[in-house]
């Protein structure tokens, strides 16, 4: 298949640092995977791999069968945004792209195309050293598109866009997979894939956790039910569900209740007496999932002996 980026048990150490363990996975044209996973779980590692900006302590990743490196005028095959900031402060936006254009054998007209994709056209002649976070992040995708490659990849779009600059990426994604794209974009929130992306790769300390569609991993965790219950007396309660089998836990007095039905709550409740103030059956964010899926990997990478 066309335009696939390929993941074949893919590793990076940095000295004692395992930053991606043996990753393999796969990112199909026409939609928009969700690249998701806590902060420094690899995500970054795994993006510039793809790029050839670093090479793979073992395993392999290509685009359509081919090693980035071994591709000439990338830019033209991938486009990336990986880090915002990393720009010639000095120069103006239009001097940037044109220069990159230059370089990659890219007709100089798609540098004003670019600019106004991005809505940076009037602010093409200042220069970047004065833009904003979301002005830049703009930039960079500008950047990413100018080679009007069939493949992209964008390491944390999100960061420092406005609502309105959020809704405009989630559209212009959407589009990018529409045009039979590969779309690649990471983010260490849940909260903000879900409206964006069709697949799902989840990795924790380096290694896959999950990859399947949104649907499929909304799907397993909408149907994980808890039940929130406020009583008076929430250590008296822990106590007895707990002993019932449910696991339960206490937030301020809201008690998050798994294990248990809402009606067995009451029940074991009315036969201790214990008044219940709410009792709310509520199905699983996949914000929740998320971090339940990658909890491990956490508290693991807060360790110092990663
Ligand atoms: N050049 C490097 N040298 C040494 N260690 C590195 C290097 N690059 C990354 N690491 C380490 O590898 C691990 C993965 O980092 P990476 O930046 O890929 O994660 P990430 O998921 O992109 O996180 P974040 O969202 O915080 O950038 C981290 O422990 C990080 O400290």
């Amino acid at each position: 298949m066309w335009h696939m980026i390929e993941a074949n048990e893919l590793t990076k150490r940095y000295g004692k640092t395992l930053a991606v363990d043996r990753l393999s996975f796969t990112v199909r044209p026409g939609r928009v995977t969700g690249f998701l996973g806590p902060n420094g779980s690899g995500k970054s590692t795994t993006l510039r791999l793809i790029l050839g900006l670093h090479t793979p302590t073992a395993g392999a990743v290509t685009v359509d069968g081919i090693r980035f490196r071994d591709r000439p005028r990338g830019l033209r095959h991938v486009g990336a945004l990986l880090d915002a900031g990393d720009v010639h402060g000095g120069r103006t936006a239009g001097a940037h792209l044109t220069a990159l254009a230059r370089g990659n054998r890219i007709p100089k007209s798609r540098v004003d195309e670019v600019l106004a994709e991005v809505g940076l056209t009037d602010a093409a002649r200042r220069r970047i050293g004065g833009y904003s976070l979301g002005m830049k992040q703009r930039l960079g995708i500008a950047t990413a598109l100018l080679g009007d490659p069939p493949v992209l990849l964008f390491d944390e779009p999100l960061n420092g866009l406005d609502p309105e600059g959020v809704k405009w990426v989630r559209g212009l994604f959407r589009r990018l997979a529409r045009e039979g794209r590969t779309v690649f974009v990471s983010s260490h929130l849940m909260s903000e894939m879900e409206h964006t992306a069709d697949e799902l790769v989840v990795i924790g300390r380096g290694e896959l956790i999950a990859a399947e569609s949104l649907k499929d991993f909304a799907g397993r965790a909408t149907t994980r039910l808890s039940v929130a219950v406020r009583t008076p007396d929430p250590a008296a309660l822990t106590t007895l569900l707990t002993a019932a089998g449910a696991a339960v836990r206490d937030e301020d007095g809201l008690l998050t209740v798994t294990g248990l039905a809402a009606e067995r709550i009451s029940e074991l409740a009315m036969g201790r007496q214990l008044p219940i103030h709410e009792l709310t059956t509520r199905t699983g964010s996949l914000e929740e999932a998320f971090m339940e899926l990658t909890a491990g990997s956490v508290e693991y990478a807060t360790e110092e002996t990663r």
